[in-house]
């Protein structure tokens, strides 16, 4: 069934009771669009709408997750309104078009548990997506932060990446309580994908994957992978949050805290080399695994006078990629240009795979946040202990 804004506007105005107490008691909330435009080709999958939060469920379709923040009822309402005036135009992508300004947001795809949009308070993009990606299903789109579970890059036998970030994730309704600091003053969702007949057949091992994805009040989006074994055997796998940042242009951009370290060295074999220079910088195809980094990095983008501090734990590994000219020119989903704008710097667990005996759980966290550059490094704490 194709689902368009007049389900998802009819579905608020016909729980308004149930709604309206959750939104003038909580300042933040977790708002779920589907969203045809985007994803047309998901929309048959019947999927449980739970707003957990509200009481109430309800069995519809969607695809997309919008996380927002500080959102007032009000402000809600103002923007369903102008939805509800925009029923008769064609299906417009409501964000892009300006007609609404939710400032700070996360957009979430159930295909690959992809994050494909991130915006700060003056509601800029923070993360790359190709003017060519190819929103269809199976493969994941190019762009935002791709799962990458249970194997990174060529590490095994399995499809580039594993299998992860081309499958349909669940709304976990009732996921097991995370440590509070995990959840208190957040907008979040989250997710859930576990084992299928077809997966077991190229890798027989029984997993639950959970992923919370929220948005702090600072506006910072966190991450927390939780990977249980629910099989008889240990398993082993490689994982990484490839994360997509958008860069004004990638020559200008350095990254610190990863000089001095090992890496290995895809364009070579996988042969590992020492990093040398007193910073990361670009001018040319990088494809390298740092290995054994610190908790906190930082991704310097000078014209646009921003820092990434990208804070992880349980994710020792950072993967780097750009594709510079010669490749993005031959990859079908990647405008020639594009490289300059966008770099991958993955928190990641590649070198060492984590193995899970039966019954055990892995957790990996990841915290991107934007600061101007004019934070020096000591300020952005990144010799700080993980999150
Ligand atoms: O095209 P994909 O499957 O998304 O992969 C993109 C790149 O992802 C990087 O993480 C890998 O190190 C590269 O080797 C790979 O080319």
């Amino acid at each position: 069934m194709y689902f368009s804004y007049l389900h998802v506007l009819d579905l608020f105005s016909s729980h308004q009771t149930h709604t309206l107490p959750f939104f003038t008691n909580n300042r933040f909330f977790l708002l779920i669009f589907c969203f045809v435009p985007i994803f047309p080709q998901f929309c048959h999958l019947p999927l449980p709408l739970v707003f957990s939060n509200l009481g109430f469920c309800s069995s519809r379709s969607l695809d997309v997750l919008w996380i927002v923040k500080d959102q007032s009822f009000l402000d809600l309402k103002h923007t369903i309104e102008e939805l509800r005036c925009g029923l008769n135009s064609p299906p417009i992508n409501p964000f892009a078009s300006g007609c609404t300004e939710f400032g700070k947001l996360i957009r979430v795809s159930l295909h690959g548990a992809q994050v494909t949009s991130w915006k700060n308070e003056h509601g800029e993009e923070l993360l790359f997506t190709s003017s060519k990606a190819i929103f269809k299903s199976p493969k994941a789109m190019r762009g935002g932060i791709p799962i990458c579970f249970p194997q990174f890059g060529t590490c095994g036998s399995l499809e580039l990446h594993g299998f992860a970030r081309n499958r349909m994730w669940f709304i976990d309704d009732n996921p097991p309580p995370l440590p509070a600091y995990d959840s208190i003053g957040k907008s979040f969702v989250d997710l859930l994908l576990k084992s299928s007949e077809e997966d077991m057949k190229c890798w027989p091992h029984s997993f639950e994957f959970r992923l919370r994805v929220s948005l702090t009040s600072d506006g910072d989006l966190n991450l927390i992978s939780r990977v249980r074994n629910i099989n008889g055997k240990p398993f082993s796998f490689s994982f990484a949050y490839h994360t997509y940042l958008l860069v004004s242009d990638i020559s200008e951009i350095r990254i610190e805290g990863l000089e001095t370290l090992d890496y290995l060295d895809n364009l070579l074999q996988k042969e590992r080399f020492t990093e040398q220079g007193d910073a990361i910088t670009f001018e040319s195809e990088v494809d390298r695994v740092y290995l054994g980094s610190p908790n906190a990095i930082a991704v310097l983008d000078h014209e646009r006078k921003r820092t990434f501090v990208i804070r992880k734990e349980g994710l020792p590994d950072v993967g780097v990629w750009n594709p510079w000219d010669k490749k993005a020119k031959s990859m079908v989903d990647m405008g020639d240009e594009e490289y300059k704008h966008m770099l991958c710097v993955d928190g990641a667990v590649i070198e060492k795979p984590v193995i899970l005996k039966p019954g055990e759980e892995w957790t990996g966290r990841l915290q991107l946040s934007v600061v101007a550059s004019s934070f020096c490094s000591e300020r952005l704490g990144l010799d700080r202990d993980g999150l």
